[in-house]
């Protein structure tokens, strides 16, 4: 668990709506300097910067400068002074091709439900960019080609017979330090006895759980994990209990929370961010193909492994869904789709609103929504009226526009096209979304760790949690944890 710092002052908590603590802020956002409502009416200020990024090869950030646009164009700042964000050529490449386009507009409003409907989506996103019929027809192939690839990763599931039930328990592993706390208890570094091999392990005590009524949401979360293989996911490779508690054994992210780096770095530049949300598309459209929603998405559940790829954890709130049949409040608040805090049956799209958050406060270094008072927060959320920065691209704004809409019928991810609306998207037009899947991309960030030794300097220090685990005396609770 990290403390948050969007912002430089500020005293307030917010806190999980299931009631744990997540996020605290410490400081209020810097006043946005002079914002942009949804629109680019300052276009020719953004293609300048846009060109000045394109131009530059630095994808960096020091530690604790801002990083302002003007600053992507000098150079990077040195180890000492921050995480280095390495370039990322073929973006970079890309990049360049990114300006000879025209930018997308974002004057117009997005398209009513009706409107919607009635027209393929990228069929006007070319008409607005009047390209010829020529690569119309390029970029349905390039889509299907992308259909068909991502439908061979979607298919990846692991058979529900595996499990390592029975199998280990605690004293298979020597307990190392704490990487990080949760409501129920703390993941441990630890390096299994048999193949030295580092894991993180989970451990919830049984009767928090119980008594926060999370049964299902952590049964949940095992049955889920157990089946999901993905890059940008975190494996699960056995649970286990003792008398009081329930372990999960995953693979050890070594290069630290999303969230510290973000943090670090204030706001990521453009093609940083891309990057980033690139990876949690992905993750993002493979659990929706197999029916899942995850509903927890944040900086804080997004780990970097040793080679600067995102790993999502925390499944605590996935869910299997067929439809519109979530009505849970669970969430992280500024991550709150409106959906949700009106307490209205909802579904996959929720996902697609915290990724347009995401990717804001990526870009912008806070949430779009954030308040110190959580009753206003909820109140922005329910307006939907976003100020965006003025360095913000217009692409990234209309690609925001379209994830931040209100309406489920209108936002991307959840149309007719589903996360294809998304990935086809003009701000990610230099994304090489093969690349991006098949990890064959230079990530923008390496951790600084020595891989394969257990070395936590990623983590924040903690203060030496329990390790007396592994009791078997008075068991609580089997029967409701049977399956673990
Ligand atoms: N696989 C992992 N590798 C390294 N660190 C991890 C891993 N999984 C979790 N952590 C660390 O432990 C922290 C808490 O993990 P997680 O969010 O899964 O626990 P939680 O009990 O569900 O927390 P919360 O109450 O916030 O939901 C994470 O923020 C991260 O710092």
């Amino acid at each position: 668990m990290q403390t948050a710092a969007y912002p430089a002052s500020s005293t307030d908590q917010t806190s999980k709506v299931d009631g744990y603590m997540d996020r605290q802020p410490d400081g209020t956002p810097k006043s946005p300097p002079q914002e942009q409502k949804n629109n680019g009416s300052e276009q020719e200020e953004q293609k300048s910067v846009e060109k000045t990024n394109s131009s530059s090869n630095v994808y960096s950030s020091g530690i604790p400068a801002a990083l302002d646009e003007a600053t992507m164009s000098q150079p990077a700042p040195s180890a000492s002074e921050g995480p280095q964000v390495e370039s990322m050529q073929s973006m970079q490449e890309a990049g360049s091709a990114e300006q000879q386009q025209p930018s997308f507009s974002t004057d117009k409003p997005a398209p009513s439900s009706s409107e919607a409907s009635s027209r393929s989506t990228e069929t006007q996103q070319y008409r607005n960019t009047g390209r010829s019929a020529d690569n119309f027809r390029d970029r349905q192939l390039r889509k299907a080609r992308l259909v068909q690839l991502l439908d061979l990763q979607r298919k990846r599931i692991r058979p529900a017979d595996h499990t390592t039930k029975g199998r280990y328990g605690i004293q298979d592993f020597d307990c190392l330090q704490t990487l990080g706390t949760g409501s129920f208890g703390r993941v441990h570094l630890v390096q299994s006895k048999h193949n030295r091999l580092f894991y993180a392990i989970k451990v919830l005590e049984k009767r928090k759980v119980v008594d926060m009524k999370q049964v299902e949401h952590t049964c949940d979360e095992r049955h889920i994990l157990s089946r999901v293989q993905h890059p940008f996911i975190t494996i699960l490779w056995g649970t286990f209990q003792d008398a009081k508690n329930l372990f999960m054994v995953m693979d050890f992210a070594e290069g630290g929370e999303l969230f510290s780096l973000l943090r670090k770095c204030h706001r990521f530049p453009e093609k940083v961010a891309k990057f980033y949300a690139a990876e949690v598309i992905l993750a993002l459209d493979y659990l929706h193909h197999n029916q899942i929603v995850y509903r927890d998405l944040k900086p804080e559940n997004l780990l970097l492994d040793r080679f600067g790829h995102l790993k999502i954890v925390d499944f605590g709130f996935a869910k299997r869904v067929s439809t519109n049949n979530c009505f849970t409040l669970c969430g992280t608040p500024d991550y709150l789709a409106p959906e949700i805090i009106s307490l209205k049956p909802y579904n996959k799209a929720a996902d697609w609103w915290s990724l347009g958050i995401f990717i804001f406060e990526m870009l912008a270094g806070y949430p779009p929504f954030y308040s110190e008072n959580p009753m206003k927060l909820y109140e922005n959320i329910l307006e939907g009226n976003i100020s965006y920065p003025q360095y913000f691209s217009s692409s990234s704004i209309d690609l925001m526009n379209h994830l931040l809409q209100r309406d489920i019928t209108n936002r991307y991810g959840n149309l007719k096209d589903g996360s294809m609306d998304i990935i086809m998207h003009p701000w990610f037009r230099d994304i090489s979304w093969d690349k991006i899947l098949t990890r064959k991309i230079e990530v923008p960030y390496v951790p600084p760790i020595r891989a394969g030794m257990g070395d936590s300097s990623q983590f924040e220090a903690y203060a030496t949690g329990p390790t007396n685990y592994g009791g078997t005396e008075n068991p609580e609770f089997t029967d409701i944890f049977q399956d673990f």
